[in-house]
């Protein structure tokens, strides 16, 4: 799905309405149809529940206005809360005028907010993405009164006070919802750490924007659901052979890390590789062939850290990183493996992502289309330079991945995948339960696979490879739970988080 900033869904508005030659209060009768029809499917209120809503001067009000006329049409009670001003939107107006006489309509005021007991539903349909400036005075005083109510909130589109895709001023005041429900694609600011407690749990609902408007616009920002991939991951052939997926090589491993080589291994194995060397410091020979028989092992002459870089020639890609540690014969592996891969596919994580930052003229050599998988303080050494906000690690990200032409994993919930474009690629799939040691190894192994794999695209073995580890944990947790999830439980369910891409 393609994420459109707000003043383009304004253009989509419009495509929508000469497409399909309907007027602009019909499709807000869509979208006020489909957040009614989610709050008594999804919600399920008693007709006793109090609800109010909470009316903006804008079409988001507009959506609101029509939400109480559909309610009240379903049996429920609605109340309306008004935000008075000086201008209101056309589409609102009508609603206003359609609004049964029988649905109670207050303005707001300062000293006319409604009781809000633990337990009240309260919709917030008070500013949407025509929001312009934060909030102040009286609407800033309704979001701070409703922060301080027990009630479950549920935000139409955005929650108010939040810029869909821009960062808003600290302590700018901000509607914080339980649920979200959006229309058509999602919002940047639903895929940031830093709006969480905003947004909480959001939901997309169709409403039938024009599919041709969001084909044809260009974006920076997507985000990847199972649709998004479909048919990217190609079945295996009845012919085919070892060779057909590639050798793989993985440099991993010290001394008290070996697990981590274990982990990336056996992850490259279920990814589907061809077939796999492992290059571990000589201490962990036994451990590697006892834990991955699959996988060949070619022991480094020193016995804890990797000291020796192996000849090349013979593989398809060459991942580096996991449990490596920081010695400097290591970093001078890392150097050679630099100077000698300009054209192979590469996939560098945890201290050789390190190992770059502390030599950062290494930067410089990283072969095109590299695949670098860091997690945020990872990101931030190689940046040299801490983020302001999610906003600004985004835009970070960006130039990171065009200065140095690679591809960048920013791991976390909805990992950022950079591209050398300028694209980032939002990851729909995984759990907190991942959120333990180990998950990064069992993506580099993963990974690793794909970029092996010559029938595959840079950006798509990236895409898959994400996807696909984090569907693996959601797999994983629906038998260990989130707590219980620990890397291993990853690697089993790598078989069939592909399969089901492969079979769409
Ligand atoms: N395509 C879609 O997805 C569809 C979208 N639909 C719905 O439309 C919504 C967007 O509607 P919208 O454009 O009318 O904007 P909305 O957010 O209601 O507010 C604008 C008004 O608020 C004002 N204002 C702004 N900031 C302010 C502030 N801080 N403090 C005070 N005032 C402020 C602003 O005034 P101005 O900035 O001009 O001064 C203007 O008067 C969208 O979120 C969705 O709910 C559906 O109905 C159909 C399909
Ligand atoms: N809250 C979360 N939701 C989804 N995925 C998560 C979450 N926390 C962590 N992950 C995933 O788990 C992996 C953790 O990687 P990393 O931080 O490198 O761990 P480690 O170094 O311990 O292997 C990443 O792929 C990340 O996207
Ligand atoms: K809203």
């Amino acid at each position: 799905m393609k994420i459109l900033p707000a003043r383009q869904t304004r253009a989509l508005d419009q495509a929508t309405l000469q497409a399909q030659r309907i007027s602009s209060d019909a499709l807000m009768e869509r979208a006020a149809t489909a957040c009614t029809t989610w709050l008594l499917d999804e919600l399920q209120p008693a007709f006793t529940t109090p609800l109010h809503i909470l009316c903006g001067p804008g079409n988001n009000g507009g959506d609101g206005l029509a939400i109480a006329r559909q309610l009240h049409a379903a049996g429920y009670s609605p109340q309306i809360w008004l935000l008075p001003s000086d201008r209101y939107s056309s589409d609102f107006l009508l609603n206003r005028q359609r609004l049964p006489p029988q649905v109670p309509c207050t303005e707001l005021s300062a000293d006319s907010l409604p009781a809000l007991p633990a337990g009240a539903v309260v919709l917030d349909a008070l500013f949407g993405t025509g929001l312009s400036r934060p909030l102040q005075g009286l609407a800033a005083r309704v979001v701070q009164h409703l922060s301080q109510s027990g009630a479950v909130v549920v935000a139409i589109d955005v929650p108010s006070g939040l810029f869909a895709d821009a960062p808003q001023p600290a302590d700018s005041a901000v509607v914080r919802a339980r649920y979200t429900l959006s229309f058509e694609l999602p919002k940047l600011a639903f895929l940031l750490p830093q709006n969480a407690a905003f947004v909480g749990e959001w939901t997309v609902l169709p409403i039938g924007l024009d599919a041709n408007f969001i084909h044809n616009e260009p974006v920076d920002n997507y985000f990847v659901d199972a649709g998004f991939l479909r048919r990217k991951l190609p079945r295996r052939e009845k012919f085919s052979h070892k060779g057909t997926f590639g050798h793989a090589l993985l440099l991993a491993g010290s001394y008290g890390k070996m697990g981590a080589a274990v982990l990336a291994a056996q992850a490259c194995l279920r990814g589907g590789v061809g077939l796999l060397t492992v290059r571990i410091p000589a201490a962990g020979y036994d451990i590697l062939q006892i834990s991955a028989p699959e996988a060949m092992a070619l022991p480094d002459p020193a016995r804890e850290f990797l000291t020796e870089l192996p000849e090349l020639q013979p593989y398809a890609a060459v991942g580096m990183g996991p449990g490596l540690g920081q010695e400097a014969a290591t970093a001078a592996v890392l150097r050679q493996l630099l100077h000698r891969t300009p054209h192979l596919p590469l996939v560098l994580d945890a201290d050789a992502l390190n190992l770059l930052a502390t030599h950062r003229d290494l930067l410089a050599l990283l072969p095109p289309d590299s695949l670098l998988t860091p997690h945020p303080k990872e990101f931030e050494r190689l940046t040299g330079e801490p983020a302001r906000d999610d906003y600004h690690r985004l835009e970070q990200l960006r130039a990171f991945c065009g200065q140095h032409r690679c591809y960048c994993v920013l791991k976390g919930a909805y990992t950022a995948l950079g591209t050398p474009e300028g694209a980032v690629y939002f990851n729909s799939t995984g759990n907190p339960g991942m959120a333990s040691g180990g998950s990064g190894d069992v993506l580099t192994g993963l990974l690793l696979a794909l970029r092996a794999d010559r029938r595959l695209s840079p950006l798509d073995a990236a895409l898959l490879g994400v996807f696909a580890h984090g569907r693996a944990g959601d797999l994983a947790a629906a038998q260990t739970g989130e707590a219980g999830l620990v890397a291993s439980d990853l690697v089993r369910f790598i078989g069939p988080a592909l399969q089901e891409l492969v079979d769409g």
